[in-house]
């Protein structure tokens, strides 16, 4: 992907008085009361925002939350407005819509540095199916577009990759750019040694993300769920663990490929056994050849924890992808926690880790260890894509640097 043009590149006076249209991906988790239970993307859009404040912009700003089909008050970004505000030091204005005379009153409206969120862009259908008129009359507000969605931009919506079209330059915010610098640059040009950490529940989400880094990397762990499907392809019984069938071929693939590439393979030794899935379950440990029938692995075991912890500490980069447990039953997140912990104790070391979005970042967040890590995707999705080796819509329609 050729490097793209960014917003710390344009001139004072691209941005002095300018109408900027924003994509942000404000899509944050909310409770009943329509409480934000967790801000993380709220903060990570607000540097691009203050930088626009600053250079005298009047800031239009874009996003969807959830997946309402039509207006739906439930999915309204009102309740965002508080937190946004506190965050930027300024009273972010509110639109009842999108697109429309009254919005465009209110940009008109707007003092340079002054902020405007727009109400959920995907109330209209034409949001998700990139209609071109519907970009247009996004692209009508403003004079450029900045694109910081990167949880989104694995989407080629309106927003996201149509208004680019019609409004020029079109650039990356600093979220993007940061996104991009980690889970493309440094994926691509690594310190080496150089180890991926892959988990999760299945393997059949993962093979993409397997097979790419597999070219990349140097050691090569795998936990969480789909470990057993890589059991079973090596002849090993797995009791009532979660196994794909379909996959074990595969799974016999990817081991030998690995071999072929010289990557170390490392899979748990041993496992966290329970008697069925829940949070209260008998559980105890047994060596992964050892598996009882009508038991289920929910987690690494403790020798797992330490091989892999020592191979770690040999590395240079790390990234990390899906829980090694399910890490949601307090039973069965020693395997998940101990290599958050292991992370942030080799970030304090200086080696570089990215976590890819995801189940892990809700993991490392559990553990308090957030702001230890190099870097934090705030796309499960995007991330995920990026890692497979991708495009991302969203930022192949924004200006080449
Ligand atoms: N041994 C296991 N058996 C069943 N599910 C598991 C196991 N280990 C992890 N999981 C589940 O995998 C889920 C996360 O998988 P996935 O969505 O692939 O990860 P991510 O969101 O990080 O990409 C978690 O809900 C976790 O409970
Ligand atoms: O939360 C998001 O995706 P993610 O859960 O994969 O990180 C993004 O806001 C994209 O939302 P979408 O998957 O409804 O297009």
């Amino acid at each position: 992907m050729a490097t793209k043009k960014s917003v710390g590149d344009l001139k004072e006076a691209d941005l002095k008085g300018k109408k900027v249209f924003v994509r942000v991906d404000l899509n944050v988790p909310l409770d009943d009361n329509f409480n934000i239970t967790d801000d993380t993307r709220i903060r990570a859009a607000v540097p691009t925002i203050k930088y626009l404040m600053g250079h005298g912009s009047k800031v239009i700003l874009s996003s969807h939350l959830g997946r309402p089909k039509g207006v739906t008050p439930k999915y309204s970004l009102k309740p965002l407005v508080p937190r946004l505000s506190e965050l930027l030091g300024v009273e972010v204005k509110m639109a009842n819509d999108c697109i429309g005379e009254e919005v465009e009153k209110m940009v008109a409206a707007l003092p340079d540095g002054g902020v405007l969120l727009l109400e959920n862009v995907r109330f209209y259908k034409e949001e998700e199916k990139n209609d071109p008129e519907f970009a247009k009359k996004l692209a009508s507000l403003a004079d450029l577009y900045v694109n910081d969605a990167f949880g989104t931009a694995h989407r080629a919506h309106a927003s996201t990759e149509g208004v680019a079209k019609y409004l020029k330059p079109s650039v990356a915010g600093f979220l993007m750019q940061k996104e991009l610098d980690y889970l493309v640059g440094a994926v691509a040009n690594p310190k080496k040694p150089f180890a991926a950490i892959v988990g999760g529940s299945k393997v059949s989400t993962k093979i993409g993300v397997i097979e790419s880094l597999l070219a990349k990397v140097d050691i090569l762990i795998l936990g969480g769920g789909m470990m057993f499907t890589f059991y079973k392809a090596q002849g090993y019984a797995v009791g009532s663990s979660l196994v794909e069938e379909d996959k074990l071929d595969l799974a016999t693939s990817l081991l030998e490929k690995a071999k072929a590439k010289g990557v170390s393979l490392l899979l748990p030794t041993d496992v966290v056994v329970a008697d069925k899935f829940a949070a209260d379950a008998t559980s105890k440990v047994v060596p992964a050849s050892g598996i009882p029938d009508g038991w289920m692995g929910l987690d690494i075991g403790p020798d797992s924890i330490k091989t892999f912890s020592e191979s770690l500490d040999t590395t240079q980069t790390i990234i990390w992808n899906g829980p090694m447990g399910v890490f949601e039953f307090e039973k069965f997140a020693a395997g998940t926690e101990a290599i958050a912990k292991k992370l942030a104790e080799l970030s304090g070391k200086g080696v570089t880790t990215i976590i890819g979005g995801g189940d892990s970042v809700a993991a490392v967040e559990k553990a308090g260890l957030a702001d230890k890590m190099s870097h934090i995707s705030t796309g499960g999705g995007a991330s995920l894509e990026l890692l497979e080796g991708k495009q991302l819509p969203g930022v192949l329609a924004l200006n080449d640097a």
